[in-house]
């Protein structure tokens, strides 16, 4: 590209001034609006003092709504104008230009100043292209640090119109700046440069289930999160109080993208890992890929299922007492009919109310003698319910019980043998015994939470209310928080113990990588999402899935009927040409089927494969020269078994951060990672270490492998070594 004249840098600046003189003024406007909310924040904290009950509901409406006005206020400080469009010549008389940013603003007429990026009115900022300008001659991005303009980039899209000659154009293209930039260790908006595509699946309108499909770097998360940002502007009433889930692959992938949607001003929105969508339970540990397959397949239902209904391990087999002339027993085969007939009246927690009244029935049958008899049940009852023995007997014998409790009971091999017959393998049962053992009783795998969430359903939730008349009240947990909106969701969030099945319903899910959640995970995300809006992001390529048929049919059931918008998006713009067109290549050679999307941005510098005598020195050199390279994040991707050792290599590097054990250097540049945890993530450089064998660490470490190729913004370098361990 020609380097600029003098002239056409004089005319940059003339521009950048010119729109600084607008964005000052927009600066000036968020203060006064700042003010103004503040203002009304401590008006209606005085209302609380007026004594009477319709004071404080007023109260507490405004000050949440100047609260969340002053919260939105502050996100938006960041790139506050990002866009201006000038649109045909009489709407340009009319109008003047049209300026876009993360927020609407008015000025002190109420006039317009800013519109938000997901109002109507700013649509064509993303949809107008040359060939169908919609009345806009120029488009125009305004690139900020702080608040201060740094450059302008201009589109002309319409030469023919009157005035475009008039009209200055500046730039080399907003999106190839935005696209070279060096990466840090988070995602960032793209309001400023959604491309036309992108910016139809993020308008689509609310109903059913959008899916958004494509290769890698195409934009899915991103698209997904500015989506929910739409939603939550068109809709915010029914989405802020029914909330908003997001659900990814893992701990470092959320922490990853959870600044984006704060960045456009909304925290209304439940970010969590597949390890963490059941309240009070968190796990970012996996099992091995074997053991993962064994607990995702939905065969597991039908064992969860099983388990749910069995009698409590170590409760006593039978209970005998003496009644007046008789003595009154229930064998083991009485208890376990009247366990199937409680069962057979609905979930098991929800039976607590009606085990004492059923044991108490089966007693009372047996009461022949005459004394008995003739004192009739109530005093029957009376008795048995001040009996210690009865009373503690009921209490063991159909105890509250929590999901974590009975995923316990597989513990025991005998029961999970029994549980097992014609589900499991006898190799199933070992790696499920094996992935089980010595393990401390909170320590629960990412593929263990689905099957606690299905236990908890199959188990029911204990009633809120205690039963008056019934001596088991006390098992009840009265201290349920009611919970209104997604906020108290999130803040009640406690580590102790699951809550409760009703509160789990949100009003959009939107499941990210979903090409990899098992059956059980799709039963599990899809009951949050019963009477959701769904957006569905996934690129079937990059599946660490082993079954795909099977995880289709859960996700069809979780979806149920609702009608489907598909999206499909055809750039990629996170790879350069030469890192992209090597994974590709890579694809087809090991028969991927991926969906091959166009890279837009070259380097001029491709992928190196290299092979060493020495990985340690091998690699300790290659990433020197790698993070040499390049400006931003580095990755060293190595095999399961191998990350302890390298990571260990680099402990010195002072870069460096241990990402999987949630360092508190997150922020570092390097990070060292397995196959699976790059999954939607990005990084300038990439360091693959024994690419073979990180192919070879399960089934589809083809397509892990292919992940993996896909992460890099600039540079890859492999190294390899055939020396033994
Ligand atoms: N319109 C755009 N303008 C600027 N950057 C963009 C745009 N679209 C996507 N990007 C950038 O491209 C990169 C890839 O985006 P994203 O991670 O959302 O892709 P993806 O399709 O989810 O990828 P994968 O499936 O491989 O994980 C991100 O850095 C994102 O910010």
């Amino acid at each position: 590209m020609a380097p600029p004249v003098d002239g056409d840098v004089d005319e940059a600046e003339r521009e950048i001034a010119h729109e600084q003189a607008f964005v000052d003024r927009v600066y000036r406007q968020l203060e006064t609006s700042t003010r103004n909310a503040e203002a009304l924040a401590r008006e209606g904290h005085g209302r609380g003092t007026l004594g009477h009950d319709g004071g404080l509901v007023e109260r507490d409406a405004m000050v949440f709504q100047a609260a969340k006005r002053i919260a939105t206020l502050n996100a938006a400080h960041e790139g506050l104008v990002f866009g201006r469009l000038d649109l045909d010549e009489t709407k340009v008389r009319a109008d003047g230009p049209r300026y876009i940013g993360r927020i609407g603003l008015r000025d002190e007429n109420r006039d317009s100043l800013l519109i938000d990026w997901r109002a109507p009115a700013a649509a064509v900022f993303y949809q107008a292209t040359a060939a169908d300008p919609q009345g806009v001659v120029r488009r125009r991005v305004l690139r900020c640090a702080g608040a201060r303009v740094t450059a302008v980039e201009d589109d002309l899209l319409d030469p023919e119109a009157d005035g475009a000659g008039d009209l200055p154009i500046v730039g080399e293209g907003a999106l190839m700046a935005q696209l070279s930039r060096a990466r840090d260790r988070t995602m960032h908006s793209i309001v400023a440069t959604i491309q036309a595509e992108q910016d139809k699946a993020i308008r689509a309108p609310s109903k059913g289930v959008v899916t958004i499909s494509g290769g890698p770097g195409t934009g899915k998360t991103v698209v997904a999160l500015h989506r929910a940002a739409y939603l939550l502007y068109s809709d915010r009433r029914r989405y802020e109080t029914g909330g908003v889930l997001v659900v990814g692959p893992s701990g470092v992938f959320m922490r990853y993208i959870e600044r984006v949607l704060p960045s456009l001003g909304e925290t209304a929105v439940a970010l969590r890992s597949l390890g963490e969508v059941v309240d009070g339970v968190r796990s970012g540990r996996h099992d091995a890929p074997a053991v993962a397959d064994v607990k995702g397949a939905a065969r597991m239902a039908e064992l969860m299922r099983r388990l749910s209904r069995q009698a409590v391990p170590g409760a006593p087999h039978e209970f005998s007492v003496f009644y007046r002339d008789d003595r009154l027993t229930l064998s083991g085969r009485d208890l376990n009919q009247l366990r199937r007939q409680l069962l057979s009246q609905g979930k098991r927690n929800r039976q607590l109310p009606r085990v004492a009244s059923t044991l108490l029935d089966a007693l009372w049958r047996q009461v022949t003698g005459e004394r008995g008899r003739a004192r009739g049940k109530d005093e029957f009852v009376d008795t048995m319910l001040g009996d210690r023995a009865f009373v503690e007997f009921a209490l063991t014998w159909w105890p509250a019980l929590d999901a974590t409790h009975v995923l316990r009971w597989l513990r025991d091999e005998e029961l999970l043998g029994r549980v097992g017959e014609g589900v499991l393998s006898p190799e199933d049962r070992a790696l499920l015994t094996a992935s089980w053992t010595g393990r401390d009783d909170r320590d629960w795998s990412v593929e263990d939470v689905a099957l606690l969430d299905e236990l908890r359903y199959l188990l029911g939730d204990a009633p809120e209310k205690p039963h008056e008349d019934d001596p088991l009240a006390h098992l009840v947990d009265e201290n349920m928080p009611e919970l209104t909106t997604i906020t108290d969701r999130e803040f009640s969030r406690g580590p102790a113990s699951t809550t409760r099945t009703e509160d789990d319903g949100y009003a959009h899910v939107l499941v990210d990588e979903a090409q990899d959640l098992t059956p059980m995970q799709w039963r599990m995300v899809g009951r949050r999402g019963r009477m959701a809006t769904w957006t569905i992001v996934g690129d079937p390529a990059q599946s660490s899935w082993p079954v795909p048929a099977h995880a289709a049919r859960a996700r069809e059931e979780a979806l149920g009927d609702k009608p489907r918008h598909e999206f499909h998006l055809s750039t990629n713009y996170r790879n350069s040409k030469e890192v992209y067109d090597f994974a590709a290549r890579y694809a087809e050679r090991v028969g991927l089927h991926a969906d091959l999307p166009q890279a837009v941005r070259s380097t001029g510098v491709g992928p190196e494969e290299r092979d060493v005598d020495d990985l340690h020195d091998g690699v300790r050199k290659a990433l020197s020269e790698l993070s040499g390279a390049v400006e931003g994040t580095v990755a060293v991707v190595v095999p399961v078994e191998r990350r302890a050792e390298v990571a260990g290599w680099l402990e010195s590097w002072t870069e460096h951060a241990d990402d999987t054990r949630g360092d508190a250097r997150h922020e570092a540049r390097i990070a060292v990672l397995t196959g699976l945890d790059t999954k939607g993530l990005e990084f300038d450089g990439i360091l693959v270490v024994q690419p073979e064998e990180i192919e070879r660490e399960s089934a589809t470490g083809r397509a892990t492998l292919y992940v993996v190729y896909t992460r890099a913004t600039q540079r890859m370098l492999t190294v390899t070594t055939t020396q033994s361990r």
